[in-house]
């Protein structure tokens, strides 16, 4: 099991962040966590880290506890925060005097993630925008070839280029075999590279939908005008008319669109598929 949450709960204060988490996450692939703002993930990937510690219930990431930060673990764990501390070193410092940290760190994709990042080996990082900072940190990231990824907000302040050669990045990890956990609200920059969306909600998860089924599952519809009072679907409002979603496995005439099944989970009018009917309320 690489991922494992049994009643896991957590909290900072009196108030409770997270509450009844159960999860498991067993094979290689790329799982986007969304949520509305403070809903928990930032701290999901802290507890998952070991940067924080639960307050009850049970957490295991590749067969350890991360409040024990045992070094196995830190070896094939890296987690990015959404507003890493970049220390005023330039990406070569950088590498020569953490990467030793990493047992699977590799040079050369390391410097072949700052060529397609197009980052400057030798600039320190407190002379470089912010998105020329979070290329530097992502091209680490992914060279740790840590078998456990876990990226908060990873694609904010990059560039087109530089959000492709991120989805890239991540196909090739996932194809080497690493588990990545991804925290976003932009779920359409990394939709076609997800295979799991983990969805928190009132502080718990509602849904772990394998994407694979949900084209199944869930059908798509363009249509010219608002569906009627009283339709078992969700609609939303786009350019040329209405994009409604139904759990009914109908035929679609048009793509699976991840930002409106969130919000149609979200909204609690559709249920998760398969084993994870969890109806939302
Ligand atoms: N250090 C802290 N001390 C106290 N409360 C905190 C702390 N960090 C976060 N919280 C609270 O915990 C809850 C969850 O925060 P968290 O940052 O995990 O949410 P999030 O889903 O990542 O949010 P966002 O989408 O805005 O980034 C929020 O209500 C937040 O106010």
């Amino acid at each position: 099991m690489i991922i494992e949450a049994r009643g896991l709960a957590h909290h900072y204060g009196p108030e409770k962040t997270l509450s009844d988490v159960d999860l498991v996450i067993d094979r290689a692939g790329i799982t986007g966590l969304c949520a509305p703002n403070g809903e928990g993930k930032t701290t999901l990937l802290k507890l998952l880290a070991g940067l924080q510690f639960p307050s009850a219930g049970e957490l295991k990431v590749l067969g350890h506890e991360p409040r024990e930060r045992p070094l196995d673990l830190l070896q094939r764990l890296y987690f990015l925060p959404s507003e890493p501390h970049a220390p005023k070193w330039t990406p070569t410092k950088i590498a020569h005097y953490y990467a030793a940290f990493y047992p699977n760190f590799d040079h050369q994709l390391y410097r072949e993630n700052l060529v397609s990042f197009r980052v400057d080996p030798n600039k320190p990082l407190d002379r470089v925008s912010f998105g020329q900072k979070r290329r530097a940190q992502l091209s680490f990231a992914l060279a740790t070839r840590a078998q456990v990824l876990l990226l908060d907000e990873p694609t904010i302040g990059l560039d087109i280029q530089g959000k492709d050669q991120f989805r890239r990045s991540l196909i090739a990890g996932t194809e080497a075999g690493q588990t990545i956990v991804i925290a976003t609200h932009l779920l359409s920059e990394v939709e076609n590279v997800l295979d799991h969306l983990l969805l928190l909600a009132d502080r718990t998860i509602r849904g772990y939908v394998d994407l694979g089924q949900a084209a199944a599952f869930y059908s798509f519809n363009l249509k010219p005008v608002k569906p009627p009072y009283g339709d078992k679907g969700y609609a939303r409002r786009v350019p040329g008319g209405w994009l409604t979603v139904h759990a009914d496995g109908r035929p679609s005439n048009t793509s699976l669109d991840l930002e409106t099944l969130y919000l149609a989970l979200t909204d609690g009018r559709l249920v998760m598929p398969g084993t994870l009917q969890t109806p939302l309320v």
